[in-house]
């Protein structure tokens, strides 16, 4: 029989962004956590978990014997909130690290087509998606908006093994009835949109609150799916305005010129011929809309994606990997654009979100090194994509993302290694990241960035529930 969930006390140091360039530093600090998983209180300047327990417990009206205590273990351990991955291919999760010298559209039918329409077999499917979520959770990822495949049962197994293993899910059927293999692909624009409906339904039924999972509509990208179908997906959104929307936009030159040829404006009835334009003309450029990528986006796009409200999720990983180009993000940020990261696994390579953060890093000074020098992210910045950006680029903002009472506890505990006094390690031994004791605070999250990996990744909780804890 599963344990009922418990109220929990954190206690320790606590690191997570106040704004894109702060991150706020709360040591001796204890954080109280309720057993639905929701934030009820932080506060400061208690001496040991013990004191903090005794000051706050009898003002929640909590008796010990009803709580958990964790606490971190020293000065380099602390807690930050959980990842938030804003764009991955759960099912492209056996190709990562294979893509070879390909660029995106060589790259889909030679590599990713044929392994997304494998994963139709149940079983092939429910050992890549259990793989996914608990190498993607053990990253520290606590929120993932995934895509599946086109299949119904098999984007269903994705939401059922989601919410089994506990992770914070967006989960969509990939539509796309055009320039695919025709193995692979929607039989007509309503075979589409029917089973659409039907995962949304299976989506929906279990977990009717979307406590954690919820159904996304996918419309792959333009050049996959016919005029008829991306009508019928924003008359769709329309209809549900509940319901997140995402999609890849502007990742590559030959695909922007793709995107050109299929669909000029006296066909849309768009104002010009941009990309941005003809998510705009089916009404799918909303608030509620996740753009994947937008490396090559114009001035005028940029703003017209500001003024719909809609998001990017920058993939940097994948950028470099398959030689799509450097997003300018912070262009984007001060065009008003809200921007987050993601993995794209496995157009990207690595399934973690720090690895992501990392290489958002290093792009933007590859951007700066072009001309712009302000475009350099900082490692403040970058973990605020990671985490509270991310949150708001899912439709999550404010419930998760950082450490505040009224959110719910998606969270990791990250150790760094510590070396003794004869150079030794005196734990984690086997992780990339060594802290000599003189190091700030700063410069700690600093190594982490650059350095760390899921060795790090000591625990993962969502709402609450304690998700994954690293062996050894
Ligand atoms: N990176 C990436 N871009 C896409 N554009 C359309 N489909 C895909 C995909 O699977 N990955
Ligand atoms: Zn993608």
């Amino acid at each position: 029989m599963a344990t009922p969930p418990k109220n929990k006390l954190f206690f320790g140091s606590f690191v997570h962004s106040k704004t894109l360039a702060e991150l706020e530093y709360l040591h001796s600090t204890a954080i109280a956590v309720d057993a639905t998983g929701k934030i009820v209180a932080v506060e400061p300047g208690h001496a040991t978990a013990a004191a903090a327990a005794e000051a706050l417990l009898p003002k929640l009206g909590w008796a010990a014997g009803d709580v958990d205590t964790v606490a971190t273990k020293s000065d380099s351990h602390f807690f930050f909130p959980g990842f938030i991955d804003t764009h991955l291919h759960a099912s492209q999760y056996p190709n990562v690290g294979i893509f070879g010298n390909s660029t995106l559209l060589d790259w889909l039918n030679t590599y990713t087509f044929p392994l997304e329409a494998s994963l139709a077999d149940p079983a092939k499917a429910r050992k890549v998606y259990t793989r996914v979520i608990r190498k993607t959770l053990a990253h520290g990822t606590t929120t993932a908006a995934y895509y599946a495949t086109v299949d119904v049962s098999s984007t269903n197994l994705l939401a059922d093994l989601c919410l089994a293993a506990g992770q914070r899910a967006l989960v969509g059927r990939v539509c796309m009835d055009q320039l695919s293999p025709a193995y692979y692909r929607d039989e007509s624009p309503a075979a589409a949109l029917a089973s659409t409906l039907a995962s949304i339904a299976h989506i929906e039924s279990i977990d009717p609150s979307a406590s954690l999972v919820r159904p996304v509509l996918t419309p792959r990208f333009a050049p996959s799916c016919s005029a008829p179908l991306l009508k019928g997906l924003g008359a769709l959104a329309a209809d549900r305005p509940d319901l997140p929307i995402q999609t890849h936009i502007s990742e590559n030159k030959n695909e922007i010129a793709l995107v050109k040829e299929l669909f000029p404006p006296s066909s849309t009835g768009a104002p010009d011929d941009s990309y941005s334009s003809v998510y705009d003309a089916f009404g799918l450029l909303t608030e509620r809309t996740i753009l994947a990528h937008g490396v090559h986006l114009s001035e005028v796009e940029a703003e017209l994606i500001a003024k719909r409200g809609a998001k990017v999720s920058h993939c940097p990983c994948s950028n470099s990997a398959i030689t799509s180009g450097a997003a300018r993000v912070r262009w984007l940020i001060e065009k008003g654009v809200t921007c987050g990261l993601g993995t794209d696994m496995s157009g990207g390579y690595s399934p973690s979100v720090l690895e992501a953060a990392r290489h958002a890093a290093l792009v933007s000074r590859h951007v700066a090194m072009g001309g712009d020098d302000k475009a350099k992210l900082t490692v403040e910045e970058v973990l605020y994509l990671a985490t509270r950006g991310g949150a708001d680029v899912v439709g999550l903002g404010g419930r998760v993302g950082a450490f505040e009472v009224g959110m719910e506890w998606d969270a990791q505990l990250v150790g760094l290694g510590t070396v003794d006094a004869e150079g030794g390690a005196v734990e984690e031994e086997d992780g990339n990241v060594d802290v000599f004791g003189w190091e700030t605070w700063e410069e700690r999250i600093a190594k982490w960035v650059y350095n760390g990996d899921d060795r790090n990744t000591r625990k993962v909780w969502v709402k609450g529930r304690l998700v994954h804890e690293r062996k050894g």
